[in-house]
């Protein structure tokens, strides 16, 4: 018999047939995924398998040519990026966003601004209303900081753009978690880091998940030990087609992705 379906087991966000196609390049294939509360779904496949692809089709930022996104049921297709954050999904990029010449705290900030009700007239005429506004955010953005990590928040009033590579991923994750999403994507997090800053990573986003048990996250990564200890189901992506899902130990085993999707270095981890 199958396990009831309780609002906790129904998937939070959920993909459908997904197609994306430019010009006569077909960059993602009918693909499904589910991501459920709570949950970490990785996403690894060779460069140009669609995994961006999947990730901007979630965001907004591409419309797929066809299939659809829902988040807790509604349709997302079509929607616009900004309103995407506001529902509940916030995402780092490959390439960092930041506003270097801003500081660490005030790039928090503006992760906050979907929450942020003041209007240019209001932050003109209503000035008290404005700075308590703000005021509120620095608190947030402040507690976010440590809560990240301790060594960013002693940081916080430094230019985001003097930071070390493997902080500025820190501050991404901070500021995408300034807009209190439900789901957080992130493109390649470890991406640039030697093997000390992805552990430091990874710890971080341990502790992230530990605080916000209902956060559900998706990570697209190359690094396979990253894989191996943070998703509890892992989808491989193959020219834009699903090839694999399930747990890394099951994943692992499938000889194509060994060779394939994990290379040479990745193949002799899964072996080890
Ligand atoms: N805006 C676009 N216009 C045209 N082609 C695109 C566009 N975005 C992605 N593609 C193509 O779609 C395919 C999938 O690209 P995508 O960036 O999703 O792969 P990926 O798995 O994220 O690769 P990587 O690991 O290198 O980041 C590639 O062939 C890419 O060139």
């Amino acid at each position: 018999m199958n396990a009831p379906v309780t609002p906790e087991s129904r998937a939070l966000l959920e993909g459908k047939d997904l197609t994306m196609r430019f010009g006569g390049l077909v960059a993602m294939a009918e693909v499904d995924f589910s991501l459920r509360k709570g949950e970490v779904l990785g996403i690894i496949g060779p460069n140009g398998a669609g995994k961006s692809t999947l990730l901007n089709i979630i965001t907004g930022l591409y419309v797929p040519s066809s299939g659809e996104v829902r988040l807790e049921g509604e349709l997302l297709n079509g929607q616009p990026a900004h309103r995407i954050v506001a529902k509940g999904i916030a995402r780092t990029f490959q390439s960092s966003r930041l506003f270097a010449d801003l500081s660490v705290l005030d790039n928090v900030i503006i992760g906050r601004h979907t929450h942020m009700k003041t209007g240019i007239f209001e932050a003109i005429f209503n000035r008290r209303k404005a700075e308590a506004e703000l005021d509120a955010a620095a608190e947030l953005a402040e507690g976010l900081l440590k809560a990240v990590s301790r060594e960013l928040h002693a940081q916080r009033h430094r230019p985001a753009g003097e930071l070390p590579q493997a902080d500025r991923r820190r501050l991404e994750i901070a500021r995408a978690l300034a807009s209190e999403p439900k789901v957080l994507l992130l493109d390649e997090p470890s991406s640039g880091m030697d093997d000390s800053d992805t552990d430091a990573l990874m710890d971080d986003i341990r502790s992230v998940c530990a605080e916000r048990p209902e956060l559900a996250l998706m990570i697209i990564e190359h690094d396979m030990r990253l894989i191996a200890s943070l998703p509890q189901r892992v989808l491989v992506l193959d020219y834009g087609q699903k090839l694999a899902e399930g747990t890394y130990e099951e994943v692992r085993l499938i000889p194509r992705v060994q060779e394939a999707y994990l290379g040479r270095k990745g193949a002799q981890h899964a072996q080890a």
